[in-house]
């Protein structure tokens, strides 16, 4: 018989949550003995086995099912590549200073802060519920930002939801004159904030002994793929559309990070970069994810400052225009796909279009997947179509071409006129100016072409190259008719990124999978995917006695054999003890070996969830662990399996 989940009903208690999380040692503060860094965070066992195994799934979901080519790029990146990809000049957050103290606060993040308490205690004071905070929030609850019960003006109310709403747009001067107009000073302090200033997010690094090569520490993956654009194309025999894919460490020097997981200063990102051609985004693959049904949270609801969501499939997002097009919505979808699969709550996820003023210029779309925990909403995996930008600007800077060449199947015939250049006059007429007066000869367009081929016809023309005139007669050059015939076409292939940032995905995950028992809220479970629990079963002998170490020791060596991820569980502690400290890390499957194991050669199998418990032979309980594990058995089918053993006791 199926035995019921009894989950607690009472709220999600974060403080106990944290508290199990740090314990078990899923991760903790690095460096945590000379007193931490903020934004800085060691994985322990079951969290680099938890990323570990999501690193696994994503590289069988999106690398092996799309046959991307992986890639591992170095961090250390020379400062031109960050100069061209515009990260220089912009990748950079405001900052002020408390006037007095000189704490450093994230400007825009303060004006949230402040604005949105304030509107929650008018909400209070006209008896609503106040308004879920989001990640970026997190510093209100840390800066104690004291929610006061004051009703607002109704005028006042609408201008600091159209400031919150328009928060992205503000310019630093912007931030700063909004800090003086509403008089929002450091909260922990009560001090007034210094003006706006720009603060790049990368880390500078300089390479070589002399230190004259400056570089950065990359703050995204994404400039590795496109650097090697040329050489994966031929890898791709000269095609498009293909994938490049990458799964590394990336830098942020982030301003002030407050939020765990979520804010850190150095993380695992895995990246995608699908290069196609502008004029054709269909997917091939379309078809495949086409029902699939997403919650869209549109440009146009959020610039209506509503927050509502649109339920529709990929299909219908595309169709309709929503998605802009195939390959974004396929990547929308397979992104999708992946949260639930490793575990994220479909209704804690949803997909947010940016709104034009936070999309880049160069961007036709992009929408982030984003995930709700006690931290509220946060972007954890960005999709974006970028457009040729990230080509074009390596090509302009370098001179190098990074291009795709296509055989077009039918040629293009056109008619043209072409200069045709006499070197050898040229050459004794114009010296050192020679390049210079073919290469504006080769610029001017159709009608400038023609115009100087009359002027020849009529004896002499004259083009003119920064100010200075050069007269062109016909023994120089002429310009002729000319029938051309294109077998190729050269473009600029456009680029589609999914960019995931994994501890992001996995603190959701774990907040997603936690509750407590009904019988005792002390008593945490994460529920963990069996596909990314990091311990796939607990062995667990009933006492010390040496008589149980023969059985532990095959049933474990059968499991490594298989490739199970087994742990025995050796310790003192009481039975019940041991299952409730793997019930927190998130071991799907116990196996108890007891007195009866020795004597009837049975083992008994436990399920996290439901705590229910089968009884059978060594061999049979081992082969269905093995097969839960695998996904190919449910565990309903493990108790019918198993049912000829009912009755058999355990000895306990
Ligand atoms: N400081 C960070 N700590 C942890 N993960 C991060 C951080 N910055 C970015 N990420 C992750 O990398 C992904 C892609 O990065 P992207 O540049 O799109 O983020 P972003 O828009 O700068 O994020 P945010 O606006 O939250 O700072 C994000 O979806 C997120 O999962």
């Amino acid at each position: 018989m199926a035995s019921a989940v009894k989950k607690n009903a009472h709220q999600f208690n974060k403080q106990q949550f944290e508290s199990v999380l740090t314990s078990r040692f899923f991760y903790a503060p690095a460096f945590e003995i000379y007193g931490g860094v903020a934004g800085l965070y060691d994985y322990g066992p079951p969290g680099s086995s938890l990323q570990a195994n999501i690193i696994s799934e994503w590289r069988k979901h999106f690398i092996i099912e799309d046959s991307m080519m992986e890639l591992d790029t170095t961090i250390m990146t020379p400062a031109p590549v960050f100069e061209a990809s515009g990260h220089v000049a912009r990748f950079a957050d405001w900052m002020v200073k408390d006037t007095k103290t000189g704490e450093v606060l994230r400007a825009d993040h303060l004006v949230k802060a402040v604005l949105k308490s304030r509107l929650d205690g008018d909400r209070e004071a006209r008896g609503q519920k106040a308004q879920p905070e989001d990640e970026k929030d997190k510093k209100k609850k840390k800066k104690n930002v004291k929610t006061t019960i004051v009703k607002l003006p109704d005028e006042e109310v609408k201008l600091y939801e159209e400031i919150l709403n328009r928060l992205d747009d503000y310019s630093g001067p912007e931030l700063g004159q909004l800090c003086r107009q509403h008089k929002i000073v450091n909260p922990d302090t009560g001090n007034e904030v210094t003006e706006p200033q720009e603060f790049n997010l990368m880390f500078t690094s300089s390479i070589g002994p002399t230190g004259q090569h400056q570089g950065y520490l990359r703050p995204e993956t994404a400039q590795g793929h496109f650097l090697n654009f040329n050489r994966l194309l031929e890898f791709n025999y000269n095609r498009v559309p293909f994938a490049s894919a990458q799964i590394g460490r990336s830098f942020r020097n982030e301003i002030s990070p407050r939020a765990g997981l979520l804010r850190v200063r150095e993380f695992t990102m895995a990246e995608i970069e699908h290069f196609v051609d502008p004029l054709d985004k269909h997917h091939e693959k379309f078809p495949q994810i086409r029902d699939v049904i997403l919650r869209l949270l549109t440009k146009d609801v959020q610039e209506a400052g509503k927050n509502d969501l649109m339920e529709m499939t990929v299909g219908e997002a595309v169709e309709k225009g929503v998605i802009a097009n195939e390959t974004l919505g396929y990547f929308v979808a397979r992104i999708y796909q992946f949260l639930i699969k490793i575990g994220i709550d479909a209704g804690k996820l949803r997909f947010r279009q940016h709104m034009s003023n936070e999309m880049a210029h160069y961007a036709a779309d992009c929408w982030d997947a984003e995930i709700e925990s006690s931290y509220g909403w946060t972007e954890c995996v960005g999709c974006a179509d970028r457009s040729a930008y990230d080509l074009t600007v390596h090509s302009e800077k370098t001179g190098k071409p990074l291009v795709v060449r296509q055989a077009l199947k039918e040629p293009i015939v056109t008619e043209k006129e072409v200069a045709e250049f006499n070197n050898k006059t040229l050459g004794k007429t114009f010296g050192r100016d020679l390049k210079l007066v073919t290469q504006a000869v080769a610029d001017l367009d159709e009608e400038g072409l023609l115009k100087l081929k009359s002027e020849l016809a009529n004896g002499s023309g004259t083009i003119t190259v920064d100010g200075r005139k050069f007269k062109l007669t016909p023994d120089l050059l002429t310009i002729k008719r000319t029938v051309i015939k294109q077998t190729t076409r050269e473009f600029t292939p456009n680029v589609i990124e999914p960019s995931f940032g994994l501890g992001r995905i996995l603190y959701m995950l774990l907040e997603h999978s936690w509750w407590t028992r009904e019988e005792d809220e002390q008593r945490g479970v994460l529920s963990l995917p069996i596909l990314v629990a990091p311990i796939k079963v607990l062995i667990v002998p009933l006492s010390a006695k040496e008589e149980l170490q023969p059985i532990v020791q095959e049933v474990s060596a059968k499991l490594r054999r298989e490739g199970v991820f087994s742990r025995v569980d050796d310790s003192t502690a009481s039975i019940g003890k041991r299952y409730a400290r793997n019930d927190e890390l998130g071991t799907p499957f116990g196996l108890t070996v007891d007195f009866a194991s020795v004597k009837n050669r049975t083992l008994t199998l436990r399920e996290r969830d439901t705590t229910a418990q089968l009884i059978g032979s060594v061999e049979d309980v081992v082969d269905v662990v093995i097969a839960l594990v695998r996904g190919d058995m449910t565990w309903e089918e493990a108790s019918h399996k198993l049912a000829k053993y009912d009755g058999v006791q355990a000895v306990g």
